[in-house]
C-alpha cells in the first residue's frame, strides 16, 4: 500500500510516517525542505526513538520524498496512492491544496478510484478545511466527481514531538504515547482501517477533549513559563505556581467538556493528570517557544483558549485561568515568531482593548474581553516588577 504524506517534519516522520510504515505502507513524503527531501531520497529510511528509560528505536524504511514544488510528480504519486495524509500546520494547508487537487484530477482521469485524505493537524475540522481549499482548485464537474471518490475524514492527533537536535538530521525522538482518532462517518464503506488508529463515529468530543486539554494545558505552561523566563516545559512543570495556572485552566476546560459531552468527571481528572505527566517527561527537552509558537492561531476563536472559554461562559462557568492564559499569550513577545511580533506591533499601535478584539474576536462588551484586559495589565505589571 502506498501513502503520500505532506510534511516530513516532527509529526510527519515521528508519528504518521512511523505508524503508516508499521501498518505496511510505503510512504512518500512531500516537503519543501530541500535537505530533508534529499536525505529521505538518498537513505530511504530513518529512525524514531522513544523518549523513555529504554530508548526503544524503530527503523522506518521503504520511504522516499518529493519536493513540494514538483507538482506533477506529487500529483502522479497521489494518483496512484491508497492514502494521503498531512502534518504541515493548519495554516499551510492552503499552500498544498492546489497540488492535492492536481492529484485528484489526475486520478479522476485514470478512473477515479476512492482516495482517503486525512489532515493530521491541531485544528477542529482540519480535513474539512482542506477539502474546501482543494475544491477551490477544481472545476464544478471535477468537484461533483471528487465528491464521490475523495473522502476527507477529520482527525485528532496526539503525540508530543519536540524540536529535534541530533547529528542525524532524519532521526526523531518522540514520546511513547500516541493517539490518532479518525472520523469513521466520513470514510467509504470498504476503507481498510489502519492498525493503531482509533475510528470514532463522532469525532468532535475527541478532538475537543484533546485540543482543550493537551493543547490548552501545554500552551498555558508555555506562555506563563515564557513570562517567567523559563526555556523548557520540563523546567516550567517544576514550578508549582505555574502548574497551578495550568491545572486551573484545565479545570475550566474540563468543566465545559463534561457539561457539553457528559464525560465522566473522575476519568477526566485522571486524563488531566496523565497529560501533566506527559508534559514533565524528563527524557524530552521541549522549548517553551515551540509550544507557544503561532500565538495568533492559538488565540483565534476556534482554537484552544477562546473556544473552550466561550463554551464555559455559555454554561455559566467562570474562566479566570483561561483569561490569564490569553493575556499571557498576548505578552509572548518572542522575536523569532512572526505571529508574536505581529501581536506586539498591534499592541503598541492600537492598545490592549483593540488587540483583544482583533486576535480573539471577543466583542468589547463581552465579560471575557474585560477579564483578558485586566489579566494582561496584572501580568504586565508583575513582569516589570520582576525585572
Ligand atoms: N509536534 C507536535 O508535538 C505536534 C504537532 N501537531 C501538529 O502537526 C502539524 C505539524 O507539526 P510539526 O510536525 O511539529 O511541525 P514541523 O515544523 O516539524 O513540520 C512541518 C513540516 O511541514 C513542511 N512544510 C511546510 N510547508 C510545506 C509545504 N508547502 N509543502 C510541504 N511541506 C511543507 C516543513 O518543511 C516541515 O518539515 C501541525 O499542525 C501541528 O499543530 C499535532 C500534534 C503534536
Ligand atoms: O502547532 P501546535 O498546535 O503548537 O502543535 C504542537 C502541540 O501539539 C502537541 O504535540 C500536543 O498534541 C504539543 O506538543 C504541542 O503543544
Amino acid at each position: 500500500m502506498k501513502a503520500v504524506h505532506f510534511g516530513g517534519g516532527n509529526i510527519g516522520r515521528g508519528f504518521i510516517g512511523l505508524l503508516l510504515s508499521q501498518s505496511g505502507y510505503e510512504v512518500t513524503f512531500v516537503d519543501v525542505d530541500q535537505e530533508l527531501v534529499r536525505l529521505l531520497q538518498e537513505r530511504k529510511q530513518y529512525s524514531v526513538v522513544y523518549a523513555g528509560d529504554q530508548q526503544q528505536t524503530f527503523t522506518v524504511d521503504h520511504v522516499t520524498a518529493i519536493h513540494g514544488s514538483d507538482q506533477s510528480r506529487v500529483a502522479e504519486a497521489i494518483a496512484s496512492a491508497d492514502l494521503v495524509t498531512t502534518a504541515v500546520g493548519v495554516n499551510v494547508l492552503q499552500h498544498i491544496a492546489g497540488t492535492i487537487a492536481a492529484g485528484i484530477a489526475s486520478r479522476l482521469e485514470q478512473g477515479g478510484s476512492p482516495l482517503v485524505i486525512i489532515a493530521c493537524e491541531n485544528a477542529i475540522g482540519g480535513s474539512t478545511q482542506l477539502q474546501s481549499l482543494v475544491y477551490g482548485h477544481l472545476t464544478e464537474q471535477q468537484q461533483a466527481e471528487a465528491s464521490r471518490m475523495a473522502f476527507f475524514p477529520d482527525a485528532a492527533v496526539d503525540r508530543i514531538v519536540p524540536l529535534q537536535q541530533h547529528e542525524d538530521r532524519l532521526k526523531v525522538l518522540v514520546e511513547p504515547y500516541y493517539e490518532w482518532v479518525v472520523d469513521r462517518s466520513s470514510l467509504p464503506y470498504n476503507h481498510i482501517e489502519i492498525p493503531g488508529v482509533h475510528y470514532a463515529d463522532q469525532l468532535l468530543p475527541y478532538i475537543e477533549r484533546k485540543l482543550f486539554t493537551v493543547n490548552t494545558g501545554h500552551c498555558c505552561a508555555a506562555y506563563h513559563g515564557y513570562l517567567r523566563g523559563f526555556d523548557t516545559i520540563q523546567e516550567v512543570m517544576k514550578q508549582p505556581s505555574i502548574v497551578a495556572q495550568v491545572e486551573g485552566a484545565l479545570r475550566e476546560t474540563g468543566s465545559a467538556l463534561i457539561a457539553q459531552y457528559g464525560f465522566n468527571a473522575e476519568e477526566h481528572a485522571r486524563y488531566i493528570q496523565k497529560i501533566l505527566e506527559r508534559f514533565r517527561n524528563p527524557h524530552l527537552t521541549d522549548e517553551v517557544v515551540r509550544v507557544g509558537r503561532s500565538p495568533i492561531r492559538k488565540l483565534s476563536p476556534n482554537d484552544r483558549l477562546v473556544r473552550p472559554a466561550l463554551a464555559a461562559f455559555e454554561r455559566g462557568i467562570e474562566t479566570p485561568y483561561l483569561a490569564r492564559a490569553m493575556a499571557a499569550a498576548l505578552l509572548f513577545d518572542y522575536q523569532d515568531d512572526p505571529e508574536a511580533v505581529q501581536i506586539q506591533q498591534a499592541l503598541s499601535r492600537d492598545g490592549i482593548s483593540s488587540a483583544v478584539t482583533k486576535f480573539t474576536a471577543l466583542a468589547e462588551n463581552h465579560p471575557l474581553h474585560a477579564a483578558v484586559r485586566e489579566a494582561y495589565e496584572t501580568l504586565k505589571t508583575e513582569r516589570s516588577d520582576r525585572v
